[in-house]
């Protein structure tokens, strides 16, 4: 099978180190090429969010386009802030995250990732979506990427993303699931 060359659109470097691991343990041949373009995210359900980025990256690569968008959702939040932890995340930093939590017993959250492909500029967006439970605890570990250091997944005896090495979060996290699908739709393909 002649390998594919995919772009991965995204602005978050910490994203693309943790993709290039993740496919590099593909068995289907699947090579990615990075662009960092800061791409709009409109407001909307998550398939719509990633739809939406998709189809403006591909406008611009004009040839296989992959682009992802990270959600965080609070159980007792009804789910947000979800797609807009980023501007949470902005605004308060990582660490102060739990915070908005205070006042509720459950502590519950789910990662998503929600990963959108096209062959190119209008053909069809397949979506693959890789969800990982958890909770929000106080901030442990490096602060390196995102809310990782007050994430604790299910099943890692209370440890947070950011305490694990990269490879133990590459086998349960969100992105992997997601990647995993994308992998599934390219053998089938
Ligand atoms: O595995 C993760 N572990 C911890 N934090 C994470 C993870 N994955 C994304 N994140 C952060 C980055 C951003 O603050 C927000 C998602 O927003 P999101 O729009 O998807 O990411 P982004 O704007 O940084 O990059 P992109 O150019 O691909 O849109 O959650
Ligand atoms: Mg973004």
């Amino acid at each position: 099978m002649a390998e594919k060359t995919v772009t991965f659109v995204t602005g978050n470097l910490n994203k693309l180190r943790e993709a290039q691991s993740i496919v590099s343990r593909f068995s289907a041949p699947v090579a990615l090429v990075h662009r960092g373009i800061d791409l709009d995210e409109i407001q909307g359900s998550v398939d719509e969010i990633a739809e939406a980025k998709c189809r403006q990256a591909a406008a611009i690569i004009g040839g296989p386009t992959l682009i992802e968008d990270t959600s965080l959702g609070f159980r007792a939040m009804g789910g947000l802030p979800g797609p807009y932890v980023k501007w949470f995340m902005k605004a308060l930093g990582a660490p102060q995250l739990p915070r908005m939590l205070a006042d509720f017993d459950d502590k519950h959250a789910t990662a998503m990732c929600v990963m959108a492909y096209t062959e190119g500029p209008g053909a069809p967006i397949h979506v693959f979506k890789g969800t990982c439970d958890g909770r929000i605890v106080t901030a442990s570990g490096p602060t390196t990427f995102g809310w990782d250091c007050v994430f604790a997944p299910e099943g890692q005896d209370g440890k947070t993303f950011a305490e694990m090495t990269p490879e133990a979060k590459n086998q349960i996290s969100h992105r992997s699931k997601a990647f995993k699908m994308l992998a599934a739709f390219f053998a089938n393909a």
